[in-house]
């Protein structure tokens, strides 16, 4: 076996700077990463010993033990989440009839051809369950010969299997036209003026910390550490904690999954530990760019301050506003927002505000700095009072002066860990060279990598919505146990999808770039980019999400032509021995675009059935909430109205206006008279929410209308007064 295992090796090859993607390489799929079979996997669940951590190891890059309580849940989201109107069946349940159906097909199928007693030929592998024949048909084996002969007659490339439509552009984090990061040479002027703006270097310098308790943490603290299994600190945690105890600003850089939560958590704590106590008031916000990041920083905070008297407060978008808005009301200490609704509370939660704010973080600063939540930030800056101390933090943290002086940091310290920019230490970066011609297969490769190869505990990320979810489908279909996490999803179907991922219901979290920044979640194997990201950081964020701790982990990126750029950024960032080319033979690829194809008719039936499904739904809750108006107008038209920051046509309008010029929309010059709608602008979503009130305004108008005109009908048929 262990034989087996290094000839396969061979098979995996560290791509040199010049040798990335030759031409005339053999392809192959590796097995090394075979991975534990889920009948050994579940055994292995099931055995005492499974809170001890066997590939636990310091690493250099500061992983510390992982610890021994769950690191987070979404206690408090799920605390928070909005009653669901009308059950409605589920895409798994669509999903699994289709397959039902298409395996009654199959057999019958074989039956058919059985009964024509017609042994020589292949029946048509429309669903492969078990798949042995992917084993046979060479993985691993030498191909060199037969590929070459394969590559000779190469037919021209047919993309009538691309069901991935990646082109809708719509995710929450996914933005299109940007630049990607480069090296960019740093001038004189540009270096003098980051020396006039970062505190010296020298207050930089901290005393090197191997334990928590040489910090001066405090033991509620200490306990809580304990509790969560911390013993040693990691290194951006020695090196933040004392400094940020002082109240100097930080802008902090450590790679992924290096312990940057704790690093701003602890010394908040210890601070707060020291608060008067006559008065309640908020006195931390933590700002994170999506609502899972901020739910998992929220359970951390709260799980490290389980021995102190320290309230938290979770305040994202897709919770009840109601529960939040009573939570705020008892004023807790810490404040773990997204901007966006934060800044819906700032402006229509009575008595809630940022005026005793004391401590500002931002974790995913550069996130944050950038357009889409840029001027979100100002308001809530603006909302804060300028004596705060700033904490921002990120695995790919900026230290351009210009974006940091919107933040009105006060001569921050710098703590950038090793250098930035970079994978975490053990992380092997495989790439899946996809030609120019073939770009079609990447559904394939795909499909056999995960039938093959990475069998659990794989996120993969798609750059759009409808990829993701495309994928879903054909992963259900051909049996893969996936979930999706994207920004279609509702609130309750993204938390769960997280939470059967961490939980190992699910191999796959079919994820878009949502999904990208911070999640911690323990066991992630392997992460799959379906796509290279636009942004070299995007790609640091994505496969930051394994090898995380000191832990190892691998990420394969496929990797078109078009992505050679970002590709050689990878390489040049990580070690040498850390980068590999990953080969598949082409008549595997080949196999698994005949099994999609196969399945093209199931896979629009199942989008077909969805869609109508959603109508359905749609119908019922529109149904549902016009029953509520007409029953609760009145209580509905007492309430105060909520006002907005910016409307989504205002958001869209000032991204629009800092965009580059040759990037904005222009107007039809050809009509001059071009009037906008009352709809025109919005997203999908906004519209339809507005065209429902609108609807919902009409239907009650008509009600008042009716009750006005039964009213008078009774009063003309009454009997007049006889006048005395
Ligand atoms: N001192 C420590 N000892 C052991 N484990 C730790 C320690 N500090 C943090 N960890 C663990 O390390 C993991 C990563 O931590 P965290 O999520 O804070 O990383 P991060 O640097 O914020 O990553 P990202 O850049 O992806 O957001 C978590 O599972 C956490 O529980």
């Amino acid at each position: 076996m262990a034989k087996k295992k290094s000839s396969n090796n061979d098979f995996i090859m560290t791509i040199e700077d010049d040798d990335q993607f030759s031409d005339n390489m053999e392809e192959d799929i590796e097995e090394q990463q075979e991975q534990p079979s889920k009948k050994s996997k579940k055994k292995q669940q099931q055995q005492p010993e499974r809170d001890f951590d066997h590939q636990f190891t310091f690493a250099i890059d500061g992983g510390g033990t992982i610890g021994i309580a769950k690191p987070w849940d979404f206690t408090a989201a799920r605390d928070m989440l909005k009653q669901r109107a009308v059950e409605h069946a589920d895409i798994d349940d669509i999903i699994s009839n289709k397959r039902k159906q298409v395996k009654k097909e199959k057999k019958m199928a074989k039956a058919l051809e059985q009964a024509q007693a017609d042994d020589d030929e292949q029946p048509d592998a429309v669903l492969d369950d078990e798949d042995d024949d992917v084993a046979a048909d060479g993985f691993g084996g030498g191909a060199k010969d037969t590929v070459r002969k394969e590559e000779e007659n190469e037919e021209e490339e047919d993309s009538d299997d691309d069901t991935e439509s990646e082109d809708d552009g719509q995710d929450d984090m996914v933005r299109g036209g940007q630049e990607s990061d480069d090296d960019v040479e740093e001038t004189e002027e540009e270096r003098q003026r980051k020396e006039a703006y970062f505190a010296p270097e020298a207050e930089n310098e901290t005393q090197e910390h191997q334990t928590f308790t040489t910090m001066n943490v405090s033991r509620p603290i200490l306990k809580g550490l304990s509790n969560m299994g911390f013993i040693k600190p990691t290194d951006i945690q020695s090196r933040t904690i004392p400094i940020a105890l002082l109240g100097k600003d930080i802008c902090g850089g450590a790679a992924t999954g290096s312990g940057k939560t704790a690093a701003f958590v602890i010394p908040i704590l210890e601070r707060l530990l020291y608060r008067p106590r006559q008065t309640a008031s908020t006195r931390v916000l933590i700002l994170c760019p999506t609502r899972e990041l901020a739910a998992q920083v929220h359970s951390v905070a709260s799980k490290l301050g389980t021995f102190t008297d320290i309230t938290f407060c979770l305040c994202v978008g897709g919770l009840s506003v109601k529960k939040q808005e009573a939570d705020l009301k008892l004023k807790p200490d810490v404040v773990v927002a997204t901007p966006g609704r934060l800044i819906d509370h700032l402006r229509n939660s009575m008595g809630f505000g940022l005026d005793s704010c004391e401590i500002l973080v931002m974790d995913e600063a550069d996130r944050m700095l950038e357009d889409g939540f840029a001027d979100e930030l100002g308001e809530v800056i603006k909302a804060c009072p300028s004596s705060r101390q700033t904490m921002l933090f990120s695995a790919t943290m900026t230290d351009n002066v210009d974006q940091l002086i919107r933040m009105s940091l006060r001569n921050p310290v710098r703590l950038f860990i090793d250098k930035t920019n970079q994978a975490a230490s053990r992380l092997v970066q495989e790439f899946v060279r996809v030609r120019a011609n073939r770009e079609g297969d990447r559904s394939s490769i795909l499909l056999a990598l995960c039938r093959k190869v990475f069998k659990h505990n794989t996120i993969i990320f798609f750059q759009s919505k409808a990829a993701a979810h495309q994928m879903k489908i054909l992963f259900g279909l051909v049996g893969l146990n996936a979930g999706e996490l994207h920004g279609n999803l509702t609130q309750e179907q993204r938390l769960a999808s997280l939470e059967q991922f961490r939980d190992g219901q699910i191999d796959y979290l079919l994820a878009t770039d949502l999904a990208a920044r911070g999640l911690d979640i323990k066991g992630i194997d392997t992460v799959i980019n379906y796509n290279m990201p636009t942004q070299f950081a995007q790609y640091l964020h994505r496969v930051g999400r394994t090898a995380r701790a000191g832990r190892n982990g691998r990420s394969v990126t496929l990797v078109g032509e078009q992505d050679r750029k970002m590709l050689k950024m990878a390489i040049k960032s990580a070690e040498k021995s850390q980068v590999k080319n990953r080969l598949l033979r082409p008549e595997t690829v080949q196999k698994y675009r005949a099994k999609i194809d196969s399945l093209s008719t199931q896979i629009k039936e199942v989008l077909q059935e969805e869609k109508e499904e959603r109508a359905l739904r749609m119908a019922e809750m529109e149904l549902k909430k016009s029953e509520n108006m007409l029953e609760h107008s009145q209580e509905i038209y007492s309430r105060p109205a909520r006002t907005w920051f910016q409307t989504e046509t205002e958001k869209k309008a000032a991204q629009q206006e800092k965009k580059p010029e040759q990037f904005k929309k222009k107007k039809d010059a050809s009509n001059p008279n071009e009037v906008h709608g009352r709809y025109d602008g919005l997203s999908r979503k906004k519209r339809r929410r507005l065209q429902a009130m609108d609807e919902d305004e009409d239907m009650e108008k008509d009600a008042r209308k009716q009750v006005l005109a039964a009213k008078r009908h009774k009063k003309s048929t009454k009997p007049r007064k006889i006048k005395a």
